[in-house]
């Protein structure tokens, strides 16, 4: 049985949910690692979530340190099947300001370090991705973000979100580059979340937290942390306030998903005669397969 059916991932000064209650720390162990820190496991609004900060409670972890499929498979054991990723991004376009929420529906590649696969060892399988974000998912958090009418905030309703390596911020040229592709958020994690919960079959979609208008404004400071986390605190409480609602809205109507059966038409290999070893370890994706 589900331990919880909805997950949250919270990004930086993103540590904690404070309305959950009842919470409870969960050390979970994965066939890829430990993740990124205890899953808080707990109650909101008497609907059981659980929730992981990404780059650990005392942001101890680089963009390219992230146990991206510990994280993922450790909700997967857990028994998610709806994945919201709160984040903070960079705004590559005007109109996007600092404190606007963006739910992307697109992401462009720039990473080069990150393993965003739970495949190989002798299985081999190929998603789907032209449509990364679950739509489904996304629809209840935009619908949440304008019902709640939040003073301040702008709801931006789609938009590509470039995945950097980092940890350094772009460069003038590199901003410019992806504006000139008609991106509107950056930033360094959501890409290789996507692609692993995609593979395991989960919904996942993101709330993009806009807090600095990254290096080309020539009318704002360049990004900087202080900057990031200044904003991030500011609109913390709204964010709060949009996960909250959306789990509600969640757990009374969930919907349906394509992520949910990613898999069906994905896997190449014969699984009757592929590595035990490699099942055994995949166990929770392919039993559906098998
Ligand atoms: C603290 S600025 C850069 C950092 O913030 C974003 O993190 P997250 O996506 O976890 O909110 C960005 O991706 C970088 O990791
Ligand atoms: N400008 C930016 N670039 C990359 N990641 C970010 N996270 C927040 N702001 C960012």
């Amino acid at each position: 049985m589900a331990v919880a059916e909805i997950g949250i991932i919270g990004g930086s000064g993103l540590y904690k949910m404070e309305a959950l209650k009842e919470v409870e720390e969960l050390e979970v162990k994965t066939p890829f690692g430990s993740p990124s820190d205890a899953i808080i496991l707990g109650n909101l609004d008497g609907i059981k979530v659980a929730f992981l900060a990404r780059h650990g409670r005392n942001h101890t972890m680089l963009p390219s340190e992230l146990p991206f499929r510990a994280n993922i498979y450790a909700m997967k054991q857990l028994g998610v099947k709806y994945l919201i990723s709160a984040s903070a991004v960079g705004s590559l376009q005007a109109e996007v300001k600092p404190l606007d929420m963006v739910v992307p529906d697109q992401f462009i590649d720039r990473t080069k370090n990150r393993i965003s696969t739970f495949f190989g060892e002798g299985i081999v399988a190929h998603i789907a991705f032209g449509d990364p974000i679950c739509q489904n998912l996304a629809a209840v958090l935009t619908d949440v973000i304008a019902d709640l009418n939040l003073s301040d905030v702008t709801l931006h309703r789609d938009g590509t979100y470039v995945c950097m390596e980092g940890p350094a911020f772009s460069t003038k040229a590199e901003s410019n580059l992806y504006r000139s592709w008609g991106a509107k958020i950056i930033g360094m994690t959501n890409l290789p979340e996507a692609k692993l919960a995609r593979e395991a079959e989960i919904a996942y979609a993101t709330l993009a937290l806009v807090t600095d208008y990254d290096c080309w404004h020539p009318d704002h400071d360049s990004v900087t942390v202080e900057m990031v986390i200044g904003n991030l605190q500011r609109n913390g409480v709204n964010a709060q306030k949009v996960i909250q609602e959306t789990v509600k809205r969640l757990s009374k109507n969930p919907p349906s998903s394509d992520a949910h059966s990613a898999l069906q038409y994905a896997i190449l290999t014969n699984l009757a005669n592929a590595p035990a070893a490699t099942k055994e370890k995949l166990r929770l994706l392919l039993e559906k397969y098998l």
